[in-house]
C-alpha cells in the first residue's frame, strides 16, 4: 500500500479488483482521466481534485527503498478538526509501557487464546487501549518492535485510526476482517495477513462478529520479501503472493516477509509459517528438533495443532522463548515420534497453520501478561517428562566386535 492501490466498489467484489504484486508501483482510477498524465502535482488536478502524498521513506532515500503514494482527493487529509484524546476509563494505552514496567525473562513462556470481551470493543479498543477487566491483549515490547494480541467484538464506528510511527502486520486468527484504508477497501481472512503501513488511516469492520489475531509493529523500516538464498528465484514469498495488501499462503515453510536490519541476513522480524506439508526425510528427526536459538521466537497458532505440542498450544494462543532459550518438541510428542521409529512413511500434515515472529532484539513482557489469567503456569512441565534413553549396551557390543 505503500504505492498506489486499487480501489474497490464493495468488500464483497474485493477478489476480482485487487491489484497483485508486492512492492509494485500501482496506480488506478476509479473515474477515467482521474489521474494527472505525466506529472504528479499539476496547478489543477482532473476534477477538481487535491493531489496529497504520503512518504514512506524519506525523500531522499535510495531509489529501491524508497516508497510513496500520491492521492487525488475530493478533500485532502488536512481538513480535520483538532485530535482529542479517546481513553476510556478503565483501560491503559500501549504506549505506556516501557523499560521499568517490562521485563524480560529466559523462562519459556505460553498463554491461553485471549478470550472475547463481553463488553463493546473495537478493534482501538481491543488493540491500542487494554481493558484491564477483560484480558483483551498481550504486549511484547522491545524497541523497535512490538508485539501484540487483539480482540474485537464490534466493528469502529465513525472513527478511524492511524498509526503514526510504524508499520502493522495483522494475523487474524477468528473472524473475517474488513479494512476500510485511503487505498480502498480490504477483506482479511484469518487465513491471509495484512500489511497496514504507517501513516495511513484505516477502520476496521467484523462481518463474523467477534474476531481476534495478533500484531506485529516495526519501527524505522517497513517490510520486505525476504531474499531468495540458494533455494533459487522460484523459491520463498513471490510478489504475486501478495494482493496489495493481503498475502496469501503457498504450500511449503518459508519466510513469507522480513523488515531486515543493517547486518545482511539478521531480521528485525521475519514473519514465517507453518503451513499443511508432507514430512519426507528418513532417518531424521523432523524441525523443530529441540534447540537454542540466537533469534527470538514469538510463535501464534492461527487453525489446528502444532506438530511441536501434542497439548496446550491452541489456536490463538501465544508463546515465547526468547534467545538461547532451549525449546522444542513436548514429551507426548517426542516419545510418540520415537515409537514410530524410522518405520513411519512419508507424513501429511494437514489442518494446521502457525507462525512465528522471529527478531534478533530481546522482547520485553509486560508484567501484566506475565500476571494474566491467560498464562500457561505449566508451560515448563510439558518437557520435565522426557526421559533418558541412554544405553551404551549396544557401544559395548560394538566393542567387543571391534
Ligand atoms: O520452535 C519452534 O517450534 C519453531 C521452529 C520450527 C522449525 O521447524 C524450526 C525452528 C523453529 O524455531
Ligand atoms: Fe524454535
Amino acid at each position: 500500500m505503500r504505492t498506489q492501490p486499487v480501489a474497490v466498489a464493495d468488500f464483497t467484489s474485493y477478489e476480482s479488483a485487487y491489484l497483485s504484486g508486492f512492492s509494485n508501483t500501482f496506480s488506478s482510477e476509479p473515474i477515467p482521466r482521474a489521474l494527472p498524465q505525466g506529472q504528479n502535482s499539476p496547478l489543477l488536478c482532473p476534477y477538481g481534485l487535491y493531489a496529497e502524498q504520503i512518504s514512506g521513506t524519506s525523500f531522499t532515500s535510495p531509489r529501491e527503498l524508497n516508497r510513496r503514494t500520491w492521492f487525488y482527493r475530493i478533500k485532502p487529509s488536512v481538513t480535520h478538526e483538532p485530535f482529542k484524546p479517546r481513553v476510556p476509563a478503565h483501560s491503559k494505552l500501549l504506549s505506556e509501557f516501557n523499560q521499568s514496567n517490562s521485563s524480560a525473562t529466559p523462562t519459556q513462556l505460553r498463554w491461553k487464546p485471549v478470550e472475547i470481551p463481553d463488553s463493546p470493543t473495537d478493534f482501538v479498543d481491543g488493540a491500542i487501549h487494554y481493558h484491564l477487566t477483560n484480558i483483551s491483549a498481550l504486549f511484547l515490547r522491545s524497541i523497535p518492535i512490538l508485539l501484540f494480541r487483539y480482540t474485537a467484538n464490534k466493528s469502529m464506528d465513525k472513527c478511524a485510526f492511524c498509526n503514526a510511527d510504524g508499520d502493522f502486520l495483522l494475523v487474524p486468527q477468528k473472524g473475517r476482517l474488513w479494512i476500510t484504508t485511503e487505498c480502498g477497501r480490504l477483506q482479511v481472512s484469518p487465513d491471509e495477513i495484512v500489511v497496514l503501513p504507517q501513516g495511513f488511516r484505516f477502520a476496521i469492520d467484523l462481518p463474523d462478529g467477534p474476531s481476534r489475531g495478533y500484531v506485529a509493529e516495526i519501527f524505522g523500516t517497513h517490510f520486505q520479501l525476504p531474499d531468495l538464498g540458494p533455494i533459487g528465484a522460484n523459491g520463498l514469498a513471490a510478489p504475486r503472493d501478495f494482493l496489495v495488501l493481503p498475502a496469501l499462503f503457498e504450500e511449503g515453510t518459508h519466510p513469507v516477509l522480513t523488515a531486515p536490519t543493517e547486518k545482511h541476513g539478521v531480521a528485525l522480524l521475519d514473519f514465517v509459517i507453518f503451513p499443511p506439508r508432507w514430512l519426507v526425510a528418513e532417518h531424521t528427526y523432523q524441525p523443530p528438533y529441540y534447540h537454542r536459538n540466537c533469534m527470538s521466537e514469538f510463535m501464534g497458532l492461527i487453525l489446528g495443532g502444532y506438530e511441536a505440542k501434542a497439548d496446550g498450544f491452541l489456536p490463538g494462543g501465544a508463546s515465547l522463548h526468547i534467545c538461547m532459550t532451549p525449546h522444542g518438541p513436548d514429551t507426548k510428542t517426542y516419545e510418540a515420534t520415537i515409537a514410530q521409529g524410522n518405520e513411519a512413511g512419508p507424513q501429511k500434515l494437514t489442518d494446521t497453520m502457525a507462525f512465528m515472529f522471529e527478531s534478533c532484539l530481546i522482547p520485553r513482557v509486560c508484567q501484566w501478561a506475565l500476571d494474566s489469567p491467560a498464562i500457561d503456569p505449566d508451560y515448563y512441565r510439558c518437557w520435565i517428562g522426557l526421559r533418558s534413553h541412554f544405553s551404551t549396551e549396544g557401544l559395548m557390543d560394538q566393542i567387543k566386535l571391534d
